[in-house]
């Protein structure tokens, strides 16, 4: 029996591992959730799933969640420090680190340090600080098993390949929901549109990444760290099924893909099992429901967010904190409706040009970047007007 923390229960990778869970009760126990300020759904899982704790982020919160749970052996904690020490409890088995965004960075420092195994679908973590996960993981021996679905797709092309050169990987990318418009159409779009993924059901950020192909650029850096890539040796291709999740090319030429429906609960099965393959009920792929599997080059004119991630992954140091930052403002901008779709590019190009750019980035210099990158783009977005945006 494995016992899990799952950082971030209450969303979509965390809902769908909570089903994992539950149709493997021999195998896994849910041992701690956490949730950022949903407090009802925290609640009612934790009466289902009767973890050993829950803990709410938004500390107002947490009269509602302790009051609730009081009658029930499930601990309550509250804030982001408690998720910080709860990740090293020693019944911990496997962290699933599946909060949205940077609050994923610290959790996964603590998980890491307290040697537990990571289930990795925070991919903000190694996009802002891939090398100082990647040595601390190497250092306390912990294993990072991707959860995103091309990771998840290149790890399981790899097992066996432990002794053989990858020649280089081919991230697929659905192309989101507006693949094909130009960036006249793209002036025009709103929130609705951009929420509406042609293939996977997600987190609203993760949906608007998708969108604007930002997603697949924080997963070639993603890529880059946990496979030991260099920028030149990770490839794009866009094929809107997603049914291929991803590939590997060895130095013999020799292509292995990873295939199936698209279905988040197999990538988080397959972290949680690892090494082993669980019997489920997924339902099955069928080739002939699919006459045509399509692949067309990424239009990174149009999507430049693509473009700006292989940018900032080969100048390095903290520039994909920088893009993560400005990144993240952007695309809470543009949910409020106050930062157009193309404006997103602008501003985050603007981020990189004009925060300090560092060579050799330590935790507090991340935790700076950060900081200071959300001000001035929080500052952009308040002087500058959205049309202004727009036209660059
Ligand atoms: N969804 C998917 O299919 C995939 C997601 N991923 C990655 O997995 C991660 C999670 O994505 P997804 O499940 O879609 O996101 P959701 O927005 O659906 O869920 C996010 C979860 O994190 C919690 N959370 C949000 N902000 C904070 C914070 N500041 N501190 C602590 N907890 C927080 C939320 O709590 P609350 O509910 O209370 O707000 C919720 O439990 C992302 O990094 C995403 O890129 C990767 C591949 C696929
Ligand atoms: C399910 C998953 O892993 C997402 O990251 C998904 O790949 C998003 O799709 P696109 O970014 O390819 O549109
Ligand atoms: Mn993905």
């Amino acid at each position: 029996m494995k016992n899990i923390a799952i950082l971030g229960s209450t969303g979509s990778i965390g809902t769908q591992a909570l089903e994992v869970i539950g149709e493997n009760p021999s195998l896994f126990n849910a041992y701690v959730i956490t949730a950022n300020n949903n407090a009802r759904l925290l609640i009612q899982q934790a009466l289902q799933f009767k973890p050993a704790y829950a803990v709410i982020c938004d500390e107002s919160k947490y009269a509602e969640v302790k009051q609730a749970l009081a009658k029930t052996d499930t601990k309550v904690l509250a804030g982001i420090k408690a998720i910080n020490e709860i990740v090293t409890d020693p019944k911990i088995d496997i962290v699933l680190t599946a909060m949205v965004g940077f609050a994923g960075l610290e959790p996964t420092i603590a998980a890491i340090k307290a040697g537990k195994t990571i289930a990795l679908a925070n991919k903000e973590t190694p996009v802002v600080a891939g090398e100082l996960i990647t040595d601390l993981a190497k250092q306390h021996k912990v294993k990072i098993l991707p959860v995103d679905s091309e990771h998840s797709a290149i790890y399981q092309c790899l097992v066996g390949e432990e002794n053989n050169k990858i020649e280089k990987i081919i991230l697929t990318a659905s192309g989101g929901p507006f693949r094909g418009k130009t960036a006249a159409d793209l002036a025009a779009v709103t929130r609705e549109h951009a929420l509406k993924h042609p293939n996977w059901v997600m987190g609203a950020k993760i949906t608007i990444d998708s969108a604007t192909l930002m997603n697949k650029g924080l997963e070639v850096i993603e890529a880059k760290w946990l496979f030991d890539l260099s920028a030149d040796q990770i490839d794009v291709i866009v094929h809107p099924q997603s049914i291929i999740h991803s590939l590997v090319q060895f130095e013999d030429g020799s292509i292995k893909a990873q295939m199936g429906l698209p279905d988040m609960k197999l990538p988080i099965q397959y972290a949680l099992a690892s090494p082993d393959r669980l019997k489920n009920n997924f339902k099955r792929f069928n080739f002939t429901d699919y006459p045509q599997l399509t692949f067309e080059k990424p239009d990174i004119m149009t999507f430049r967010n693509l473009g700006l991630a292989f940018d900032a992954l080969n100048k390095g140091g903290n520039m994909p904190c920088i893009i993560n930052a400005a990144n993240e403002v952007a695309v809470a901008g543009f949910l409020s409706n106050g930062v157009t779709f193309l404006a997103m590019s602008a501003l985050i190009e603007s981020c990189m040009q004009n925060i300090s750019f560092q060579t050799q980035p330590t935790l507090d210099d991340y935790l700076n970047t950060d900081k200071e990158t959300r001000i001035f783009a929080q500052n952009l977005i308040k002087q500058m007007p959205a049309k202004a945006y727009n036209l660059i």
